[in-house]
């Protein structure tokens, strides 16, 4: 989630004390506050930078994305591929046709398209159909909200997660909204997405076969892993 015009002085700072980000990446995020409605929904640059942290840091070789938009957090996570060989790729799927043309263009003009692959579609039906002989080691779930539990259900059951590989799932606090579902409060007031997230959270919390940090940073980041 990113508006700039918004940023508290914890991000500003946070922000001007993170390694600056690529040119590349920062004119794709600049085209996409420009050109894209939904441009808030766009991870921050800060947010951009932790995950590359994450597949440097987990020496992930493949890497799934669940929410493309303009392809700007598969670029950040394609950047931390580069030094992964010949066997990374990034997968990211998205169903909006014009999210997706926009993707396609950033991609191929980044130098970075050899490591990803775009689909275009329903997410649902993609993680349906994609070859489970193939498994990930970072899956970034960043879509629509009341498909999170049926998003992480299905890459469990077709074994899609590598042994030591890594859920990432954006939007778990939900603007803060979430504690409000959990406490009972306003909940007229409460967006759906939220109660769709709380749930997301109460379910993963509690199933034995995963553990889960629901850390509080950007708009709140759960890293689940399977227990072995
Ligand atoms: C939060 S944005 C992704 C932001 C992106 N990860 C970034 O930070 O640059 C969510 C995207 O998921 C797409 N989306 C929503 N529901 C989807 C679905 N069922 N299947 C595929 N894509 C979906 C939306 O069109 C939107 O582009």
């Amino acid at each position: 989630m990113y508006d700039k015009s918004r940023l508290s002085r914890n991000e500003q700072y946070s922000l001007a004390y993170t390694t600056k980000q690529s040119p590349y990446l920062e004119s794709v995020q600049e085209k996409t506050i420009a050109s894209c409605p939904i441009a808030r929904q766009m991870v921050s640059p800060v947010q951009g930078a932790f995950l590359k942290f994450l597949v440097q840091m987990s020496k992930a070789t493949r890497v799934l994305e669940i929410g493309t938009l303009t392809g700007y957090s598969a670029l950040c996570m394609a950047e931390g591929l580069k030094e992964r060989g010949s066997e990374a790729k990034l997968v990211t799927l998205e169903k909006d046709e014009e999210n997706f043309k926009a993707a396609k263009e950033n991609v191929e003009s980044s130098g970075l398209g050899h490591l990803i692959e775009l689909k275009l579609g329903d997410a649902m039906d993609t993680i349906s159909n994609l070859d489970n002989s193939i498994q990930y080691d970072l899956i970034f779930i960043d879509a629509d909200k009341r498909n999170y539990l049926n998003y992480y259900n299905t890459i469990l059951e077709r074994n899609l997660l590598s042994d030591d590989g890594i859920i990432a799932v954006d939007n778990a606090l939900f603007g803060g909204h979430v504690s409000r579902v959990a406490e009972g409060k306003d909940l007229s007031q409460v967006p759906p997405s939220a109660k769709h997230i709380h749930s997301f959270n109460e379910y993963v919390a509690n199933d034995q076969r995963t553990s889960q940090i629901l850390l509080p940073c950007f708009d709140g980041v759960s890293l689940i892993r399977k227990n072995l």
